[in-house]
């Protein structure tokens, strides 16, 4: 078997192009979607990053706003800002770039963010209306992965899923989004015993560890849609996932690559979760 590869490249780009019609609508209601994202220090792979969503949101229509302050940026520098951007009306999406500086608390960035305005959906508020099947923002690389499976029809009701990484930015939430669509899902990590077993049983494979080919086709069920979430940097510069592409290729129906896989979808469901939540603002969303 060779599995058909699951660009996400295109599917982010066919989203984008109905999100600008729809924005160009909004725009002549007088409504304009606004995102401010925050980026703290020099990290070169968050610069590539914020730079990304930027591009994204000039060319859907997206009003977006970079932020870029200094590491030295202290907890309650970053705290008074969020309180601003909260009370701002033309701000519909705050979005601070992690990681952040070892010397700011994570968690407590994220709760300052109004849960209105968490168009990355970690907010708890958004995490919990998520885990009890409510309509909110879904964090946007696992929305993004279910947005993958749909394009190509995949059957998720009832298949055994297997997602490996317990992050809070993807392996918890798609694992929850994928029990959300009525799969079984197990989650494995790096306690997890017998992990070969888990893997060899699963019929989606999720992969999100951040170890350069981590998953090889002979762990593979046949016929498996392997979703590799994985953005590892080589020593000479190139981009690779946490799946030896080419012998997974030889015995999935479906793959992701890596890069033009998941990545620009993660950007993508950025923009889509902004725009909702301008609607919302605006009271013209219909679900
Ligand atoms: N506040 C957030 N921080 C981070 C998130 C997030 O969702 N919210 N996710 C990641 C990084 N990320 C977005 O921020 C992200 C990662 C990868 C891509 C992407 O398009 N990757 C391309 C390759 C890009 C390249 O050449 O480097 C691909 O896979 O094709 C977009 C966004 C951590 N932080």
């Amino acid at each position: 078997m060779s599995a058909e590869v699951i660009y996400g490249s295109e599917l982010a780009q066919s989203m984008r192009d109905e999100m600008k019609e729809e924005v160009v609508k909004l725009r002549e209601q007088g409504i304009v979607p606004g995102l401010t994202v925050i980026l703290i220090g020099e990290d070169p792979a968050s610069k590539s990053y914020v730079r990304g969503k930027q591009k994204a949101s000039d060319y859907v229509g997206v009003d977006s706003d970079l932020m870029t302050l200094p590491e030295s940026t202290t907890e309650e520098e970053l705290l008074s800002l969020i309180k601003k951007l909260n009370e701002q009306e033309t701000v519909h999406g705050i979005l601070v770039q992690l990681p952040l500086p070892k010397h700011i608390n994570e968690e407590k960035i994220i709760e300052a963010i109004s849960p209105e305005k968490d168009v990355d959906g970690f907010h708890p508020i958004n995490i919990g209306r998520m885990m009890t099947g409510k309509d909110t923002f879904f964090p946007c690389t696992p929305f993004g992965i279910i947005q993958m499976l749909k394009s190509k029809n995949i059957e998720i009701a009832g298949k055994h899923a297997v997602v490996i990484g317990r992050s809070n930015i993807v392996g918890k939430p798609v694992g929850q989004l994928l029990l959300n669509e009525n799969a079984t899902v197990t989650y494995c990590h790096s306690k997890t015993n017998n992990m070969k077993d888990y893997i060899a049983s699963a019929d989606i494979l999720i992969v999100a560890v951040g170890i350069e080919h981590f998953i090889n086709g002979d762990f593979i069920k046949e016929g498996a849609v392997v979703i590799d979430v994985g953005v590892n940097r080589t020593a000479e510069g190139t981009l690779t996932g946490d799946v030896n592409f080419d012998s997974a290729k030889e015995k999935a129906s479906y793959i992701t690559p890596v890069p033009k896989g998941v990545g620009p979808m993660t950007i993508t469901m950025l923009l889509h979760n902004t725009i909702k939540s301008a609607k919302i603002a605006h009271g013209v969303y219909n679900g």
